[in-house]
């Protein structure tokens, strides 16, 4: 099943658009962890373990793992999602951007060594730095449009040619010339509603990644109102920190879980 299939596939049998973010920082684990080898894949995995039934998709970000050592538990807890929960698309949030033959071997990272369903890049380098992923049809590609930082503006914001935004000429590109297998999808930062809005007219129904619901503080409502496609779905409204650290100690997941079921809930409120 590619991935665009197995997305649909969960926001119906998991009735959710809640992507449930990986972000692993040692800092903030309960006690209990502190200190083991594998605390990173115990932690995700007892994350991973409490809120499958509540996702959409899992994302985790590369950096964390990264910084911690832990690539080698990164692919464990790909694998252990694969196996245990195989509803559950998983996106590699790394933000990929570099000429096509270093893109080749970054597709291979995330397809191959990771096995990834999908994955996000940056578009800045144009078309020929996000071709070589496509070779690999039946994972997705997620790419920067408008992301949910305040920063985001300093150049996604910039008019260009017809007095278009750089991030809605993005938009066009992505779910048009470049969606060459219909694989593609964008990302499109919840801090910004009327952009949101703006996008999903632009793309019509092309999956949305929306992280900024959570710590970030983006509103629920108004993203779901402005991002939900024609069917209702359309959206992997992304949070991390408020589901992994809702919790800090041996009940760490118990708690997480609670945040996760009311996120889904209260955007499951906005869908219809
Ligand atoms: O525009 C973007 C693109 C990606 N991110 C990533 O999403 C999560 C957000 O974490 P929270 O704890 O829910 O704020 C994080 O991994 C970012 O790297 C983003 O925030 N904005």
């Amino acid at each position: 099943m590619n991935f665009r299939a197995k997305l649909s596939a969960a926001w119906q049998r998991h009735d959710s658009l809640l992507c449930v973010g990986l972000d692993p920082d040692l800092k903030r684990f309960p006690a209990h962890l502190k200190g083991r080898p594998d605390a990173v894949l115990a932690f995700c995995k007892g994350i991973v373990d409490a809120t499958a039934d509540l996702a959409c998709a899992f994302k985790p970000q590369i950096a964390y793992f990264a910084a911690a050592r832990a690539e080698d538990q990164l692919q464990d807890l790909i694998a252990y999602i694969h196996e245990k929960h195989p509803s559950v698309p998983v996106v590699l949030d790394a933000k990929r951007g570099d000429i096509g033959a270093t893109a080749q071997q970054y597709a291979r990272e995330a397809f191959e060594r990771y096995n990834a369903d999908a994955l996000t890049v940056n578009p800045y380098m144009g078309f020929d730095s996000v071709e070589p992923y496509l070779a690999f049809s039946d994972r997705g590609l997620i790419v920067l449009c408008r992301t949910s930082n305040p920063g985001g503006s300093d150049l996604q914001n910039l008019t260009v040619e017809g007095g278009r935004k750089l991030y809605q000429h993005v938009a066009e590109l992505v779910a048009g010339k470049w969606n060459v297998h219909g694989q593609n999808a964008l990302v499109v930062g919840a801090t910004f509603p009327q952009e949101l809005a703006d996008v999903r007219a632009i793309v019509g129904d092309l999956p949305l990644l929306v992280p900024g619901i959570g710590a970030q503080g983006g509103d629920v409502e108004a993203t779901v109102k402005a991002g939900r496609s024609a069917a209702g779905t359309g959206l992997m409204i992304s949070s991390s920190r408020a589901i992994l650290y809702a919790g800090s100690g041996e009940d760490f997941a118990d708690a997480a879980r609670q945040v996760a079921l009311a996120t889904r809930d209260e955007v499951n409120l906005y869908r219809a």
